[in-house]
């Protein structure tokens, strides 16, 4: 030990006074020259070889970085006597990290690396069109040369699969949305998260057991399907149209499906991205192991003025929905790239950018699937259509299981039969029915009377013709409303989607249709 110490000092030494010599004799431009020329010399006499992991890579941020911190905060791989211990926003587990500019010792196949955390300050603020972190930081990896096949074959692999391991078992979920509109934070990130903590399961979902059990498959097959997509050289999503009146689930089926998959969410506002290409970012910077959900498709983007958006309805923003894109549209459009046209949004789900990441599921929501551009629904798009319909019987005795805590045969059977004839007629929402038994929970038999009473009372309301799709219309209103609302430059946009509402006769059919 007392040798190593020896030689590192004159090596210093011979550094310094080789120093002072190049300060005192040379000119600058030839002390430049030697010192690269001394650097290439060490560099050759040395047995390593140095990796550097910078935090930001460029504008992007380095998601090798991310991965290296998590997969030396598993305490497995931690041999260092000094760490640092976080517990983040997100997160519900405290992890290890390497202190700021200290290193520690990693063994893998048994190669021993040597892995150290530099933290130093930013220089004065260079211009930069997003503000950056104060700290550059980064990892250096010191490697022996001989094995730098090994390490560069398949240890920075495993850190990486170590790393969503970790990030899986650590963290909960997130629940990330671009309300932030365009801009990006000071890592680069165009989204903001947070802990995603909703509760419902396909356990609690009411819907027909038998298209439960078919989604719950398909969504399995799908998560372990990636030798299947690579095998028949299929991009590895999937893509699931969600339509139905309001209340019937749908939004509780995406929540179901996130925590039955484990996957973390992107709620995409549609409202608030502004060209083709800030939506292509956009779904850049989402991750793996996720699904992208737009709710509310035919109020986020204009459906009925085919033929004025290739002008934005002269001037204007307005999120067009058109089949084919207006002139000079394809990248973001000619007008600045102020719209989003529909090839835009089946390039984010479908094109090539479509690809970046894998294991993402789309998901759309619409309460009018008959608004949808044909484009859309177009198969091969938009991979399963999953119509949530009023609450049927079936879906009725999940509902009483989880609210009342009913099992099969828990019911009279007279009371049975006359829920079941009413259930169909009444045309109730599941929203509808849990606010029922919510009201009446501690009252078992009192809820279900009451229910009882509601239904008889819905479906003699429908049996005497009264529309009963008013209430529903209120509630779509209410919703284009607020996507029509405030922003002073969405004016124009938003008189533009107000012409949606104006389809009374297509509703109908579609109604006709959905019965
Ligand atoms: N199928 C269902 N199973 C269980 N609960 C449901 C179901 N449908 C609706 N609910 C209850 O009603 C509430 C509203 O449902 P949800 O938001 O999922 O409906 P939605 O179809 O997304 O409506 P909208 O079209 O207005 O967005 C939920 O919080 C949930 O408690
Ligand atoms: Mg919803």
């Amino acid at each position: 030990m007392n040798e190593f110490w020896t030689t590192l000092a004159s090596v210093m030494g011979v550094w310094a006074f080789f120093q002072s010599i190049l300060h005192a004799v040379f000119p600058p431009e030839l002390r430049f020259a030697s010192l690269k020329l001394f650097h290439r010399l060490f560099n050759w006499v040395s047995s390593y070889c140095y990796y550097d992991i910078t935090e930001i890579d460029g504008v992007n941020t380095n998601e090798l970085y991310n991965a290296v911190q998590l997969y030396l905060s598993s305490s497995a791989s931690i041999t260092g006597n000094r760490l640092s211990l976080t517990r983040g926003l997100n997160s519900s587990a405290i992890t290890f990290g390497l202190s700021n500019n200290d290193r520690l010792f990693d063994s893998f196949k048994g190669v021993t690396v040597l892995w150290e955390h530099i933290v130093t300050q930013r220089q004065a603020q260079t211009f930069s069109w997003r503000p950056l972190p104060e700290e550059k930081r980064g990892f250096t990896l010191r490697v022996k040369k001989k094995d730098k096949a090994v390490i560069l074959g398949s240890y920075l692999d495993f850190v990486m699969e170590k790393a969503v391991e970790i990030r899986r078992n650590n963290q909960d979920r997130l629940l990330y949305t671009n309300s932030r509109g365009g801009s990006l934070d000071s890592r680069g990130h165009p989204w903001e998260s947070v802990p995603f903590k909703h509760p419902s399961t396909f356990e609690t979902l009411a819907m027909d057991p038998v298209k439960k059990s078919e989604i719950m498959a398909d969504l399995k097959d799908f998560a372990n399907g990636e030798s299947f997509y690579q095998k028949t050289g299929r991009a590895w999503k999937r893509g699931y149209l969600l339509y139905g009146p309001p209340g019937t689930g749908k939004s509780s089926m995406i929540a179901a499906m996130a925590n039955f998959l484990g996957y973390d969410i992107y709620d995409l506002e549609l409202t608030e991205v502004h060209t083709n290409s800030e939506l292509r970012k956009l779904l850049m910077k989402t991750s793996s192991k996720s699904i992208i959900v737009i709710e509310d498709i035919d109020c986020s983007i204009n459906l009925t003025n085919r033929k004025k958006s290739g002008n934005s309805g002269g001037g204007g923003r307005s999120n067009s929905f058109d089949g084919a894109p207006p002139p000079g549209s394809g990248n973001g459009g000619e007008d600045g790239g102020n719209s989003i046209t529909l090839s835009g949004l089946l390039n984010f789900t479908d094109g090539l950018w479509s690809c970046c990441g894998s294991e993402r599921i789309f998901v759309f929501t619409t309460n009018h699937i008959e608004k949808l551009d044909p484009a859309l629904l177009r198969s091969g798009r938009m991979d399963m259509h999953i119509f949530m319909s009023y609450c049927s019987f079936p879906s009725l005795k999940i509902l009483l299981k989880n609210y009342l805590g009913y099992e099969d045969g828990d019911l009279e059977k007279d009371l049975e039969t006359e829920l079941k004839e009413v259930m169909d007629k009444a045309e109730m929402t599941p929203a509808d029915i849990s606010e029922l038994l919510i009201k009446n929970r501690r009252d078992k038999v009192r809820a279900v009377w009451e229910l009882l009473e509601a239904l008889r009372a819905k479906a003699e309301k429908k049996s005497r013709g009264v529309n009963s799709t008013v209430a529903e219309e209120e509630e779509e209103q209410e919703k284009r409303a607020l996507v029509e609302s405030p922003k002073e430059e969405d004016e124009e946009a938003a008189f533009s989607k107000c012409d949606q509402i104006n389809n009374a006769d297509h509703n109908d059919e579609v109604e006709e249709k959905i019965k």
